[in-house]
C-alpha cells in the first residue's frame, strides 16, 4: 500500500532523512519511532505531498506522489500533530468541505456516524474556534477518515485525547487495519504504541534503524528481563545504524 524508494531530504547542507527505504501493507499498523529530529514528520509530510523530496519515491496504493499528485491524495490521510482547522466553520462544515472535495457520496451518514464516534456529534454546530484542543484533534481525525482513505499517516494522534478518546482511536486504527487499510503512526508514548502496532519502523538522524515486529524488535535489542518497547527503543535508538 505504500512504497518508500531511497525517499532522501535535504536542506541545504543538513541530511533530515538518508535514503530511507521501506513499505506497508494493508493491515499492517506500522509505529514510526525516533528521537526528536529522527525524521518522522519529514518524511510523513513528504508522503503526503506537502514537502517535495530530494530524491526517491513514495508510492501510496501505486501511485507516485510527485508523479501523480491527486492519484496518490485520494489515497491518503495525513494528520499533522498541529492540526489546522478553519475556525470560523463548524465541526459539520469542516466535513462537509472534506466531503466535496473527495466527492464522498454518504456524508450524512457516515460522517454521523464519525463524530457520534468521536463523541462529537454534540459539537456538530460549533465553530472550531471554540472547541479543546482535544476536540479539535478529534475533528481532524474525522475529517481523516472521512473519504475511507487506503493510508492514513497519523502524526501523534494520540497527544491531546482524554483516555476514551485514546480507546476510540486506538480501536478505530484495528478496524482501519481490518480493512486493508495501511496505518502509519508517530509517537513517543511507547507505552501507547504498544499492543497496536503489527511493526516498528525505528529511525532516527534519517536513517532506518529497524522495520519489524514488536517481536522481533525485541530479539534484536532487548536483553533478558528489560523487554520493554522504551528498553527496545533505547537499545535501537543507541546501537545506531541499520540493523535489518
Ligand atoms: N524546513 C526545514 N529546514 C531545515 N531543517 C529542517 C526543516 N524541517 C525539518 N528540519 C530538520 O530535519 C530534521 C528532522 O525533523 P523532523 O521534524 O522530521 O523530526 P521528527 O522526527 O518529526 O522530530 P519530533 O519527534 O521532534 O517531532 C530535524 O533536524 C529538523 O531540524
Amino acid at each position: 500500500m505504500l512504497d518508500v524508494i531511497d525517499y532522501h531530504k535535504a536542506y541545504g547542507d543538513f541530511v533530515a532523512v538518508d535514503s530511507l527505504s521501506f513499505g506497508v501493507e494493508g493491515g499492517q499498523i506500522v509505529g514510526l519511532l525516533g528521537p526528536n529530529g529522527a525524521g518522522k514528520t519529514t518524511t510523513m509530510r513528504a508522503i503526503a505531498g506537502i514537502i517535495p523530496p530530494t530524491r526517491g519515491q513514495l508510492k501510496v496504493d501505486g501511485f507516485e506522489i510527485t508523479a501523480d499528485p491527486v492519484g496518490a491524495k485520494k489515497r491518503l490521510a495525513y494528520v499533522p500533530d498541529d492540526p489546522r482547522l478553519f475556525e470560523t466553520l463548524t465541526v459539520w462544515e469542516h466535513l462537509q468541505f472534506i466531503a466535496t472535495a473527495y466527492e464522498v457520496p454518504d456524508l450524512d451518514v457516515y460522517g454521523q456516524v464519525l463524530l457520534e464516534k468521536f463523541e462529537l456529534t454534540e459539537k456538530r454546530d460549533t465553530l472550531a474556534q471554540e472547541l479543546s484542543r482535544g476536540m479539535r484533534q478529534k475533528v481532524a481525525i474525522c475529517c481523516a477518515y472521512l473519504h475511507r482513505p487506503r493510508l492514513l499517516l497519523l502524526d501523534e494522534p494520540l497527544t491531546g485525547l482524554d483516555p476514551r478518546g485514546i480507546r476510540t482511536m486506538k480501536q478505530s486504527l484495528v478496524e482501519q487495519a481490518a480493512l486493508g487499510n495501511a496505518v502509519v503512526i508517530s509517537s513517543h508514548l511507547l507505552s501507547l504504541v504498544e499492543g497496536l502496532c503489527t511493526h516498528l519502523l525505528i529511525v532516527n538522524r534519517g536513517k532506518k534503524l529497524f522495520l519489524g515486529s514488536p517481536e522481533e524488535a525485541r530479539t534484536a535489542f532487548s536483553n533478558v528481563g528489560d523487554d520493554s518497547l522504551e528498553e527496545v527503543f533505547f537499545r535501537a535508538t543507541e546501537a545506531g545504524e541499520v540493523s535489518r
